[in-house]
């Protein structure tokens, strides 16, 4: 509840309301159904659009029931069902895919994941093309790339509107450095930067109120592997869910809150940025601000420590393969 009520104070005023049609694909999923339930206590969103290859329309009647204006539809895959699911959104949320179990990277998942992103991207290219796309399918850093390669092939790729959800790597920071220092993680704003998996992801303490954490091994550990401590504590029943469902949530409501005309709306999220296009890499999660236009202005990385420096390396390495392989997946495989 703390989250619905945190959703509801933060949106924006009900003048730049507009019709927000908000799509999950991957709805009846540990991610997707949590996800839902938060999306349907947005005031922001207007209809909720629940597609999965099973299960979508169950999830939906029991959504449907909670009393909050939003319509609630599911969507089976029947020849329609997707593309119906589709039209008309204004953000397509994806958490469709396998997750990890215990022993596996993110990688691992790509031979299964990255089908099944290409095949929902093709969708979205043909049904909704100017909605904001937000990524959710492991491994993201590959991923996000298959989905702008699906979207380019076929005339449509708007930088601007591709998202790679990187929001939990930053809400486990806050609340991995509130522990250590016995603080509220509102107060807690750590920048990370990077991609989403192990050494590609990057928290930058020196630019937090405790620059002495960027020489602390352990809590960079733990940000960087925060999603291996859930797979591991799940035991083979997957990956983070619930607090993934509320970073997506926050995610999406950003999203609307910045389409609906409201300023200084920042995430961090992994885009096609010109951050580090130079050394080949293509796309990285900064700071990021949002705009009715969906990407407004990417935030440099800032000044880093060389601790920080170091850890950059070591992500440009990881994530240029990352992304190489998404990217090169569509060009042997492209989409029926
Ligand atoms: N970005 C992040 O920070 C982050 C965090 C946690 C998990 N994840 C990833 O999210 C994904 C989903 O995780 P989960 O725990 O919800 O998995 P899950 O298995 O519980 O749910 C996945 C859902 O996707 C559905 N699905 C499969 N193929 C589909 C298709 N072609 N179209 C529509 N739906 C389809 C399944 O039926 C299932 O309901 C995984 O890849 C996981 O690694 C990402
Ligand atoms: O760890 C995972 O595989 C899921 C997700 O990416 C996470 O960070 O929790």
């Amino acid at each position: 509840m703390f989250m619905a009520s945190r959703i509801q104070s933060r949106a924006f005023s009900a003048s730049a309301r507009q019709l927000s049609k908000v799509t999950v694909l991957g709805a009846a999923g540990g991610i997707g159904q949590p996800l839902s339930l938060l999306l349907k206590l947005n005031p922001l969103v207007t209809e909720l659009a629940l597609y999965d290859i099973r299960g979508g329309p169950g999830v939906a009647a029991d959504i449907s029931h909670i009393n909050t204006k939003s319509s609630v539809k599911g969507y089976d895959p029947t020849p329609t069902g997707l593309s119906s699911a589709l039209k008309d959104a204004k953000v397509v949320l994806i958490p469709a895919g396998v997750p990890r179990k215990p022993g596996m990277t993110r990688d691992d998942l790509f031979n299964t994941n990255a089908s099944i992103v290409r095949d929902l991207a093709k969708a979205c290219a043909e049904s909704c093309p100017e909605a904001n796309i937000l990524v959710i399918s492991n491994p993201v850093n590959s991923t996000v790339p298959i989905v702008a390669e699906m979207f380019k092939a076929r005339g449509v790729y708007n930088p601007k509107r591709l998202f790679g959800v990187t929001t939990l790597d930053v809400v486990r920071a806050s609340r991995f450095v509130s522990e250590v220092k016995g603080t509220d993680p509102v107060d807690e704003n750590i920048t990370v930067v990077g991609g989403h998996s192990g050494v590609t992801i990057v928290p930058l303490f020196s630019q937090s109120s405790h620059p002495d954490l960027s020489s602390d091994a352990a809590i960079i550990q733990r940000v960087q592997f925060g999603g291996d401590e859930v797979v591991k504590a799940k035991d083979g029943a997957g990956s983070a869910t619930l607090s993934m469902a509320m970073a997506g949530a926050r995610m999406a409501n950003s999203v609307l809150r910045a389409a609906g005309g409201e300023k200084g709306v920042v995430e961090p999220t992994f885009v096609d940025s010109p951050l580090y296009k130079d050394q080949g890499i293509e796309f990285f999660s900064s700071k990021v601000e949002l705009g009715p236009e969906g990407v407004s202005k990417i935030h440099p990385v800032g000044a880093v420590d060389a601790v920080e420096e170091k850890l950059l390396e070591a992500c440009f390495g990881d994530l240029k393969k990352n992304i190489d392989k998404g990217k090169a997946f569509v060009a042997q495989n492209p989409a029926k």
